[in-house]
This record gives structure tokens, C-alpha cells and sequence, in this order.
């Protein structure tokens, strides 16, 4: 069995291709890092690492590599008959690997050979996002038929991979715990081992995405406002722990009425999140975590969406709110996206920036009570 996962970085090779390639797969990895390629395609091996007091550790071997770019013609050979083809790139890559995976579901229109399409990225609906820009190489006939043989499901990701400082630079230090949740639509999804299937996805890319990312997002904009390097040290600072804990409370309010979450098991999901954000066996640098200030003040993200459904619900929340906050002042001059958006603030003012970040007009009150003159 043959996968393909684009990008081969901390959740490509510690996270999804490792599965896949205990699963049985030969994972072929898909990268544009000219080192990490020709490194990968040197090694036959490299070892995934538990940050844990056992320090157990895994062998990979069932890989190759390409590059994306120099190597399409390569690519698109395993693209056509890889039983499946996942993605680990940030979601924001995803219409940039668009074009060759359409390319090679359009050499299949010939033999119709199944195959499962998957976005592992931290984004609602990942796949949705790369459907939406495949189609944009596809004509309507094309996209109709692929839909026959080929399946697109929705995933949630979640295991916390920080950058990396290992000797070998190919081996991964992650945390022990992982969880890789499939929607369950594929008619003919090939078994992934450690991946598990629901029919109700939304939820739990929600629950994800607004209990690990938006509490993740908490601890680094405010963590980073007060000098600390590392989410580990940010923790110990009790102002910090206390208003991630209030943040993941608004969170979990809006997750328990919308879905239903159980009061105790949601509370005990919330212990266990914010036991593995200070896992000492890790060192997570603020600024992965805070990365991309940009994207993760866009409308769909982790900050403003649930504070939008919480407005919606009748009920300010003021620690989202705070955390918007931070995020705006978020100013690592070593990322783009925080360069950017100090230019923006810089130029037109905190509420335009903001209103044009999350798409909302600048007397929302979510922007007005964030940054504006009722902040
Ligand atoms: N690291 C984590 O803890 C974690 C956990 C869950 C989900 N995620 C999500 O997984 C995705 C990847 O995150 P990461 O931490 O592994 O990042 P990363 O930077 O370590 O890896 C991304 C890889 O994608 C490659 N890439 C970029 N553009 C590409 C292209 N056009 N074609 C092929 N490869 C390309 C990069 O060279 C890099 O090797 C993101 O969406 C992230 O939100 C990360
Ligand atoms: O990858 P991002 O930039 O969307 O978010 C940063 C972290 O919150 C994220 O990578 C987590 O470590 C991960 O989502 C845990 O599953």
C-alpha cells in the first residue's frame, strides 16, 4: 500500500507518516525543503521520540521522498497510485499542493482506482479547503466523476510536536499522546491504525481546535506579552495559567451547549489538555505556538469563532477577548504574519487592522471591546 503525505515536517514525520507507516504503508514524503529531502532521501531510517520519563522511541523505515517541486513528474507517478494522500503542510499551503494532486486525479479518471484524500491541518474542515481549491484545476465534468473513486474527508489532528533540536536532524521529539479522528464518509478508507472514525466531526474538530489551539494561542500571546520563551515557562506564571483556565471556561461553555459535551468529562479533557501544554519532557517555543498571528485572528479560527458564537449566545467573553488582545500585540519581528500585522496597526489603527483580519466591520463589538474604544 502506497501513501503520499505532503510535508515533511514535525507532524509529517512524527506524527502522520509514523502512522501510516506502521500501519503497512511505504509513505512517500512530499516536501519543498531542499534538505529535509535529500536528508530523508539518504536515510533509510530516523526515530520518533516520546517526551516522557520512559523515553520510549519508534522506528520509521517504510519511506522515500520527494521534492514537491524539482521531482513533480516523480510525484505525480506516486500520487496516482497511492491508496491514500494526506497533508501536513498548514492550511494556508493547501492551494499550493492543489495543482498536483489534481493532476493526478485527472490520470485517474481512466481506471476510476479508489483513493482517500486528507488535510491534516489545524483548520475546521481542512479537506473542504482543499477540495474548494482542487476544483479550481478541475472542470465540473472532471470533479464529478473523481468523486466516484475518490474520497475527501474531514480530520481533526491533535499531538503537540514542537521545533526540533535533535541530533539527528530527521528524528522527531513528540509528546506521547495523539489523536487522529477521520470523518466517516470514505466508502473504501483504508485502515490507518491509531486513527479512529465519527460521523459527527464538527464536533470534534471544534472541541479540538477550541480547547487545544485557543488554549494554546491563550498561553503564548500572553505568555509572550510577559518575556517567556517557552509555553512550559509561561504556566509556572500562576496571572497565566489563570486566564488560560478562564478562556478554556468560555470555550467549554459554548462547546458543552452546542454539542452537548459532558460537564465532568469536558472538565477532566480541559486538565489533561493543559497537563500536556506543560509536559517538562517538551520545550515549546512561544513563538511556534503563537505563530501566524494573522491566520489565527481569521474568522474562522480559533480566537474569533468562538467568541462570535459566544456573542451570538447573549454572552461576552472576556477572556477570548483579552486573548484578541494579546494577539494583536503579538510583534516577533522572525514572523511575517506579526510583521504584517503591526504594519497594519502602525498605518491604520488597531480596529481597522482587526476588522480586516476577521472580516467584521469595525463597530462589531467584538472588535469595539477588544481593541476599540470600549477595550
Ligand atoms: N506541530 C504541531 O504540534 C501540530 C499539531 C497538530 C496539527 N498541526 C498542523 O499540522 C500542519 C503542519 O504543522 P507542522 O508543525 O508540522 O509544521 P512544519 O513547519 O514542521 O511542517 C510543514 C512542512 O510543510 C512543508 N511545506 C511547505 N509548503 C509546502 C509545499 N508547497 N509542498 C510541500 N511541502 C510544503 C514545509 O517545508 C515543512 O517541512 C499545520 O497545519 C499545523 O497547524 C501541527
Ligand atoms: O499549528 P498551529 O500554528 O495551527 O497552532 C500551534 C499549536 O497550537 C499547534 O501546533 C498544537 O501544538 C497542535 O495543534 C496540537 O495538536
Amino acid at each position: 500500500m502506497l501513501a503520499v503525505h505532503f510535508g515533511a515536517g514535525n507532524i509529517g514525520r512524527g506524527f502522520i507518516g509514523h502512522l501510516l507507516a506502521d500501519s503497512g504503508y511505504e509513505v512517500v514524503f512530499a516536501d519543498i525543503n531542499d534538505d529535509l529531502i535529500s536528508q530523508l532521501q539518504q536515510a533509510d531510517s530516523y526515530r520518533v521520540h516520546y517526551a516522557e520519563a520512559e523515553g520510549r522511541s519508534y522506528e520509521v523505515t517504510r519511506f522515500k521522498a520527494v521534492h514537491s517541486a524539482a521531482e513533480k513528474k516523480a510525484l505525480v507517478n506516486y500520487l496516482e497510485t497511492a491508496e491514500i494522500v494526506t497533508t501536513a503542510v498548514g492550511a494556508h499551503v493547501l492551494p499550493h499542493v492543489a495543482p498536483v494532486i489534481a493532476e493526478s486525479l485527472k490520470k485517474r479518471l481512466g481506471s476510476s482506482r479508489p483513493v482517500t484524500v486528507i488535510a491534516c491541518e489545524n483548520a475546521v474542515n481542512g479537506t473542504d479547503m482543499l477540495t474548494d481549491a482542487l476544483q479550481k484545476h478541475l472542470t465540473g465534468a472532471e470533479w464529478e466523476k473523481i468523486q466516484t473513486f475518490a474520497s475527501f474527508p474531514n480530520a481533526a489532528v491533535d499531538r503537540i510536536v514542537p521545533v526540533q533540536n535533535m541530533d539527528n536532524p530527521l528524528d522527531v521529539l513528540v509528546e506521547p499522546f495523539f489523536e487522529w479522528t477521520i470523518e466517516n464518509t470514505a466508502g473504501s478508507l483504508p485502515p490507518i491504525e491509531g486513527a479512529h472514525y465519527v460521523d459527527n466531526l464538527g464536533a470534534y474538530i471544534e472541541r479540538k481546535l477550541f480547547t487545544v489551539n485557543t488554549g494554546h494561542a491563550a498561553a503564548a500571546y500572553h505568555g509572550y506579552q510577559k518575556g517567556y520563551t517557552t509555553v512550559q515557562e509561561a504556566l509556572k506564571d500562576t496571572q497565566i495559567l489563570k486566564e488560560l483556565q478562564e478562556t478554556l471556561s468560555e470555550t467549554g461553555a459554548l462547546l458543552k451547549k452546542k454539542y452537548g459535551f459532558d460537564e465532568k468529562e469536558h472538565a477532566e479533557y480541559i486538565v489533561t489538555i493543559i497537563s500536556r501544554f506543560a509536559n517538562e519532557y517538551l520545550t515549546d517555543q512561544i513563538t511556534r505556538v503563537a505563530r501566524q498571528p494573522m491566520k489565527k485572528l481569521g474568522p474562522a479560527e480559533r480566537l474569533v469563532s468562538p467568541a462570535l458564537q459566544l456573542i451570538d449566545y447573549g454572552t461576552t467573553p472576556e477572556a477570548l477577548l483579552r486573548v484578541i488582545r494579546a494577539a494583536m500585540l503579538y510583534d516577533f519581528a522572525e514572523d511575517e504574519e506579526a510583521v504584517s500585522l503591526q504594519e497594519s496597526i502602525r498605518k491604520d489603527g488597531p480596529v481597522k487592522a482587526l476588522a480586516s483580519v476577521t472580516g467584521l466591520p469595525e463597530d462589531h463589538q467584538l472588535i469595539q471591546k477588544a481593541v476599540g474604544t470600549s477595550a
